[in-house]
């Protein structure tokens, strides 16, 4: 079963159409599921990986700045601190293993794939408000959520277990239903009906356009250093 994110996700998620299916079924994703991702492509994905989430950080503190209740404040000020705090630590320890330090990682020289996909978030929110940073910020939290509750069902292979269980656990899981509840909050403030509004379209567009950036981050983990 899908997991229910708020009927913000919802409606983004159905408007997004064939790009939602590509991103969270990707090849990459059944090759997590089935055990048959190569281990190079895996680790090439989580040092670009480490890269996209310093600047994912950057751009859910620009959330904060963005905010206009303190709800909307705590969520993002906890999510900049799960992220630098705890959530960087599954790429730290997986690299480690593979003798990659971290001053290597923080160090690695961005693909054109990741360079884009999180300089288009940030810029998202730069331009725009509260809502058009959220948008481009959707498709990643929610997606993996909804991609790591599908994989503990249907993984046939402990060999990325540990990276399916990050996404697949009540902690995460929880983030992206208080991210969910918080959105749907956000643009009841704001728009009031997101459907028919008008703002709906650019919306939409900013968070399709993040998962089309999400398959094309998926495609450079295939593709390999
Ligand atoms: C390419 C890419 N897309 C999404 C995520 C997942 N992700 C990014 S930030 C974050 C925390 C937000 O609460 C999560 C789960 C990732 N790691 N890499």
């Amino acid at each position: 079963m899908t997991p229910d994110y708020g009927k913000t996700f919802e409606l983004w998620r159905e408007g997004a159409g064939a790009p939602w299916g590509a991103y969270t079924h990707h090849a990459f994703v059944e090759g997590l599921r089935d055990g048959t991702l190569p281990r190079a492509a895996f680790l090439h994905y989580l040092i670009q990986d480490y890269v996209f989430l310093v600047h994912f950080s950057r751009a859910w503190s620009l959330g904060v700045v963005k905010s206009e209740t303190m709800d909307e404040m705590r969520v993002c000020a906890g999510t900049v601190d799960a992220l630098v705090n705890h959530e960087m630590a599954l790429h730290v320890k997986t690299c480690a293993a593979a003798g990659i330090d971290e001053a290597t990682l923080y160090a690695a020289s961005e693909q054109v794939e990741n360079l884009a996909y999180t300089r288009y978030v940030m810029d998202a929110g730069l331009q725009g408000d509260f809502l058009d940073l959220m948008a481009a910020l959707a498709p990643c939290v929610m997606g993996y959520g909804e991609i790591g509750a599908r994989l503990a069902a249907e993984r046939t292979s402990d060999t990325y277990r540990d990276w399916i269980d990050t996404y697949a656990g009540a902690e995460y899981q929880e983030v992206c239903e208080t991210v969910g509840t918080m959105l749907d909050a956000s643009v009841a403030r704001r728009i009031g009906t997101l459907q028919g509004s008008a703002r709906e379209a650019a919306l939409q567009a900013r968070f399709t356009k993040a998962t089309e950036l999400e398959v094309g981050f998926w495609d450079m983990g295939l593709r390999g250093a």
